[in-house]
């Protein structure tokens, strides 16, 4: 079996919580508020912008010169892909009020830890923190897109976005790009990308949560609360 495919397998009962979140069932049937998808937005681009830097980061640092030109060349074409998303026009998000927002709890989290495997674990768990990112949104948004759905207009161009072809493509070079360095890897460093897999899973599992909670920070809240006396 394929050290991709044993991942998938072991993260299953996650990803079964991921798929039935009820960010998820909210977004495929419209009832999702507003207020919890632009929070995800506004996240998102943090979010984003750490992974892109990972892959660099962790690009640099790869003896195998055809791998490192993958993980930059996929930063190219996610950027280009989500440069014709329609979502940021339709909900007039600005990077002002973007940044006027800090990182959330849980996001940082996520974060920290995708440096943390890269710095701390390697290059093998680095690259397979970034993993469970690709591979949740392609199989979960093919699926709701085979499935069907009824949605409002904004959702439907979000699972469109997420479930397009060329999503699926980048994240099949990402398995093989892990399948191929797990090849190489000893049974310690081995270890280290399971671990690295678990972790992001659980993390892509929280995220949603957090959007749907619209998590803060304990004194960001207490300062909103005030504001709204
Ligand atoms: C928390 C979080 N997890 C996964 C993604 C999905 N995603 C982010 S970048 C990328 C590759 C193409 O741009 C994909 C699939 C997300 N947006 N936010």
């Amino acid at each position: 079996m394929k050290f991709t495919d044993q991942l998938r397998q072991e993260n299953d009962p996650v990803w079964q919580q991921i798929f039935n979140c009820p960010f998820i069932s909210g977004l495929t049937d419209g009832t999702l508020s507003m207020d919890a998808f632009r929070y995800y937005f506004i996240q998102d681009n943090k979010y984003c912008v750490a992974f892109y830097d990972l892959h660099q980061k962790i690009a640099k640092k790869m003896a195998n010169k055809e791998q490192a030109y993958l993980l930059n060349h996929l930063v190219d074409l996610c950027n280009e892909i989500t440069e014709r998303s329609p979502i940021y026009d339709e909900l007039k998000l600005t990077q002002a009020e973007i940044d006027s927002v800090p990182v959330a709890p849980t996001a940082y989290a996520y974060i920290t830890n995708m440096y943390y495997q890269f710095e701390e674990e390697g290059i093998e768990a680095g690259t397979v923190s970034l993993v469970p990112c690709y591979w949740t949104y392609t199989e979960m948004f093919q699926n709701i897109r085979k499935k069907g759905y009824s949605t409002k207009p904004v959702y439907k161009d979000f699972i469109e976005f997420c479930s397009g072809d060329e999503f699926g493509s980048l994240n099949q070079k990402m398995l093989d790009l892990t399948d191929e360095l797990a090849d190489a890897a000893t049974p310690e460093v081995r270890e280290k990308m399971r671990l690295a897999f678990q972790y992001s899973s659980e993390y892509e599992l929280q995220y949603w949560k957090m959007c749907v909670e619209h998590e803060q920070w304990i004194l960001d809240q207490k300062k909103s609360n005030l504001l709204a006396q």
